[in-house]
């Protein structure tokens, strides 16, 4: 099994960038998913390498303390395999220090959040982990060890999102403030106006396809180490990681690795989420509606390309100035998408459509219909997006809050005028 002690005897190109012995917890990250393993904890690995800065994280499980048992067992290492197209490049991760379950280590995890050396905490929770209405636990857990710290007078800690949410510091200090707001805390305005001066917000774009771990992802990784890894990740070779350099306090110095810090990330944001996650989720729906399983087979069937760059081009004139060049990104993505060896299930990007139509069409088919413009393409998305529910359009539209789309009667006719050739498989792009 790996651990610290096998992991020396591996090839020097298969060992981790850190020894995770010289490392110190100065990052909580919440949310021990495939995602953060195989993005933040890789830029905070190479940042600590290259600077010899001791920048460790404590990874925080919200939901399974089966998984930080699982790391913990294995000494909070495991393998990201590359997945290229001319092969595939394995190597074990260091710079996850320790693994904690939310719940039943909840107080270690809040004397963590009050620790001066913690000046970094990082959220890789979904969209369902910002929700307010019952507050997630992981609001509650992160502003409840927050609240501590402020009254401890500890060091200004900076609380970066790393969800594909437009604005998405600003969507969590929202989330957090409205949660000591509610609560019975006899000092809570003295906490919100400690929090307002020592606490920040960074928004950031992060990027990198980190397809769901399958059992025949352990085995390569076995195959690769000659260990068992049990929480091995893949991912496409593509990485970025695009932040607002707004930091309260001492942060990993990310841009060693190539990570943008920037005055303002909106322009990366609308465009990654409007065209690659906008994209993603009509190839999703589209593609489940043509019996297809994956994005790279999806790619090579006769409308997948076409779908991306047209769903780019109706989508681009929605996009503020300052950001990448919109043709250059859908050429990008089509490469991306079409990596042959990456295995993206149609499915997991499929779920939590509602959460993510929001975020990634609505906003753009708001825009362009208030302009006058055509918006074919997003309509066939959302006609796909609407077959598995056999709702009407104007009901569904209303289900995610898109009042206003959903009186747009030439919009919901549109969409339903394009139900039956989806229904007998037919992708008209
Ligand atoms: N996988 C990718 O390609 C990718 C790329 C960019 C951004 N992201 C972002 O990272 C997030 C996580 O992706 P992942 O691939 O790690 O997924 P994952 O399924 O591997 O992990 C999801 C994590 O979110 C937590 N979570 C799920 N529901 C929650 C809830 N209701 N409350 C609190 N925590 C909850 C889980 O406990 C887990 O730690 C995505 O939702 C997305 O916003 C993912
Ligand atoms: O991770 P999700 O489920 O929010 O969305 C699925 C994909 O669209 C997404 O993970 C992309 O692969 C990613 O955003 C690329 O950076």
């Amino acid at each position: 099994m790996l651990s610290r002690t096998t992991v020396s005897a591996l090839a020097p190109e298969l060992r981790p960038l850190v020894d995770p012995a010289e490392l110190r917890t100065r990052v909580v990250h919440f949310g021990l998913g495939a995602f953060h393993r195989a993005h933040q904890a890789v830029y905070t690995e190479r940042a600590a390498a290259l600077s010899g800065e001791p920048w460790g994280i404590t990874a925080v499980a919200p939901r399974s303390a089966r998984t930080a048992r699982a790391l913990r067992e294995q000494d909070c290492l495991y393998s990201l395999t590359e997945r290229r197209p001319d092969g595939n490049r394995c190597r074990v991760v260091g710079s996850v220090v320790d693994a904690l379950a939310m719940g039943p280590d909840a107080e270690k995890v809040d004397a963590l959040l009050m620790d001066p050396a913690v000046t970094v905490v990082t959220l890789t929770v979904t969209e369902k982990g910002y929700q307010r209405s019952p507050f997630s636990p992981v609001i509650e857990r992160l502003a409840t060890g927050l609240a501590a710290r402020m009254r401890a007078g500890a060091p200004p800690v900076s609380v970066v999102s790393c969800d594909n949410m437009a604005g998405n510091g600003a969507v969590l200090k929202g989330v957090l403030r409205d949660f000591v707001q509610d609560c019975d805390w006899p000092d809570r305005s003295v906490i919100l106006d400690r929090m307002a001066e020592a606490v920040a917000f960074p928004a950031t774009v992060v990027d990198r396809i980190v397809p769901a771990t399958s059992e025949a992802d352990r085995a390569g990784a076995l195959d690769a180490l000659g260990l068992e890894d049990a929480l091995p990740v893949t991912g496409e070779p593509y990485r970025q990681w695009v932040l607002e350099d707004s930091f309260a306090g001492p942060r990993p110095p990310w841009e060693r690795d190539g990570a943008l810090l920037v005055p303002d990330v909106t322009p990366y944001q609308l465009t990654k989420l409007r065209l690659l996650n906008g994209s993603h989720s009509a190839l999703a729906c589209l593609g489940m509606a043509a019996g297809l399983d994956t994005i790279a087979e999806t790619m090579a069937s006769d409308w997948g390309e076409r779908l991306v760059r047209a769903l780019c081009a109706e989508v681009s004139p929605t996009l503020p100035a300052g950001g990448p060049d919109p043709l250059s990104y859908a050429d990008d993505l089509v490469v991306r998408f079409r990596n042959p060896a990456m295995r993206h299930l149609l499915r997991q990007i499929g779920t939590d459509g509602p959460l993510k139509v929001r975020e990634r069409w609505l906003p753009a088919l708001r825009e362009l219909r208030g302009r006058g413009a055509d918006t074919p393409v997003l309509e066939l998305a959302l006609a796909a997006w609407a077959l598995p529910t056999q709702e009407p359009i104007p009901a569904l539209l209303r289900s995610v809050g898109a009042a206003d789309l959903a009186d747009d009667d030439s919009l919901t006719a549109a969409v339903t005028d394009r139900l039956p050739a989806l229904r007998a498989g037919r992708i008209e792009i």
